[in-house]
């Protein structure tokens, strides 16, 4: 992606970072696209509160940049080596705190982009915890659980000395989930010596995972999502919805949807979409993903699913979340869910819609909620579990639940309270989000001194 210069900040400071963090790392384009947002959200914010004006330059640039050798033998009893990454971008409210990532795609740019996203998006939580992402250069799909086990403990060899309940706490994310939290952690425990729960979040249950966590996501997303139609006078009850990816995240935003009425009528993989206007049957299609199976194998068992190998996206729908991984919704996409009426699109994923996208959906009239805020709902729960692990409790999933909820509508409320004050529209999400959160840390930092 290149910029030109019309592209450029008005404001001279923030033309001046915008100017540093291109020439830094030119390379960086996911990283570029999401501060280049950021700073067009923050201009009017500096107007009213130029004391934060310097805070941006130290908010572009990571704390601190940890990569690392993943060395591990395979079941043939060959080495072979990837590269493991922890990005701690921002301290200034608390512990960093964000997913970890293990797919081939996963490079310092990505990190880079998901721990900027982090930063702001924790912060509007309303929870004390800093933002952080980190992962590795590794395809868990072609590894044995054996590998994957010995993987994960060579990853935590390394990563150990970086992380602690006070320090940072990493969970899981793309291709790392609770079975994967525990090795790393397992590891972890061993070489430090002591039980220190509260350093990982997204834990089996047993080892105080909280209830609750593997669904956050999803279930968040669908919060948000209800209180951005209740703007527009709508509910999901008869909603038609397409929920792109069969993952974590997905598969409980799909639970969610049809618990409030709606019905699913589409999803994908990395190998293709289903089409199903009666609606998906989610438990069989978590069983056929649970089995190693795909998307299609699922549409196989349905007499009234379509499979293609374009996007979930194209078909008519009423609500859109896709759920799978960045950039799934470019602008041809875009125009699609336009012309075909869709009321609402929210980000389960982390940087689905891409920049162009979303200045379509906003001519078309499309409400949307950034992933910043309508994802939140995961670091949510992971802060409540960091909770639960300091004072020693386990809370139940209707009290998880129910905190869940407020979180949602908190970051919704923030969100669209900065949208108004900012920015004159109280629908403009994104802006909403970045405002708000960017206030909040800025806040912190300024209180600390030069940080
Ligand atoms: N897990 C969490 O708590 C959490 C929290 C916040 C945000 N997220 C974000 O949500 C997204 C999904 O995370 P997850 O935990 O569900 O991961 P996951 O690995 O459980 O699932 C990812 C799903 O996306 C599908 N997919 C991958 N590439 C695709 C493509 N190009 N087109 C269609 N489908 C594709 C995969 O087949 C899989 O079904 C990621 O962007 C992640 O960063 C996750």
């Amino acid at each position: 992606m290149t910029h030109d210069r019309t592209d450029e900040p008005e404001n001279v400071v923030l033309r001046e970072v915008w100017r540093d963090v291109l020439r830094r790392d030119p390379h960086q384009a996911f990283f570029h696209a999401d501060v280049r947002a950021m700073l067009r959200s923050i201009g009017p914010v500096l107007t009213e509160h130029p004391e934060y004006t310097d805070v941006v330059g130290r908010l572009c640039e990571p704390e601190r940049i940890i990569a690392f050798r993943v060395p591990w033998t395979d079941d043939a009893g060959h080495v072979r080596v990837n590269r493991g990454f922890r990005v701690q971008f921002n301290s200034a409210l608390g512990p960093y705190k964000g997913g970890l990532r293990f797919a081939p795609t996963v490079d310092l740019d990505v990190l880079k982009f998901l721990g900027f996203e982090q930063v702001f998006k924790n912060a509007l939580t309303g929870q004390d915890i800093g933002g952080g992402k980190g992962g590795a250069d590794v395809d868990p799909k072609t590894l044995s659980p054996a590998e994957l086990m010995r993987f994960c403990q060579s990853f935590a060899t390394e990563l150990a000395s970086h992380v602690g309940a006070a320090v940072d706490v990493p969970a899981g994310d793309m291709g790392v989930g609770s079975r994967e939290v525990g090795w790393i952690y397992g590891q972890y425990q061993r070489l430090i010596g002591y039980h220190e729960p509260g350093a990982f979040t997204g834990k089996p249950a047993v080892l105080g995972g909280s209830a609750l966590r593997p669904e956050a996501t999803g279930y968040g997303t669908v919060y948000f999502t209800q209180r951005m139609l209740a703007e527009q006078s709508r509910d999901l009850d008869g909603a038609r919805v397409i929920v792109s990816g069969s993952g974590n995240v997905a598969l409980h935003a799909m639970d969610k949807v049809i618990a409030s009425g709606g019905t699913v009528v589409g999803c994908s993989d990395s190998r293709g979409s289903v089409a199903e206007p009666d609606g998906v049957d989610v438990d069989l299609l978590r069983e056929v993903k649970g089995q190693g199976g795909s998307v299609a194998d699922y549409a196989g068992k349905r007499s009234n699913a379509q499979t293609s190998e374009g996007s979930a996206f194209t078909q008519e729908c009423d609500v859109a979340l896709p759920c799978a991984t960045q950039n799934e919704i470019g602008p041809e996409v875009a125009r699609a869910l336009v012309g075909n009426g869709c009321w609402a699109v929210a980000e389960g994923a982390n940087g689905p819609v891409t920049p162009e996208a979303r200045e379509i959906l906003r001519e078309g009239g499309v409400a949307f909620g950034p992933g910043k805020a309508a994802n939140a709902g995961g670091v949510g729960v992971s802060a409540l579990e960091m909770q639960q692990a300091a004072g020693r409790e386990r809370w139940s999933a209707e009290e998880v639940d129910e905190r869940l909820a407020t979180i949602m509508s908190e970051a919704y409320d923030r969100a669209r309270d900065a949208a108004e004050r900012y920015h004159g529209d109280p629908t403009d999400l994104e802006n909403g989000a970045n405002a708000a959160g960017f206030l909040r840390v800025a806040e912190a930092m300024t209180a600390l001194g030069v940080v």
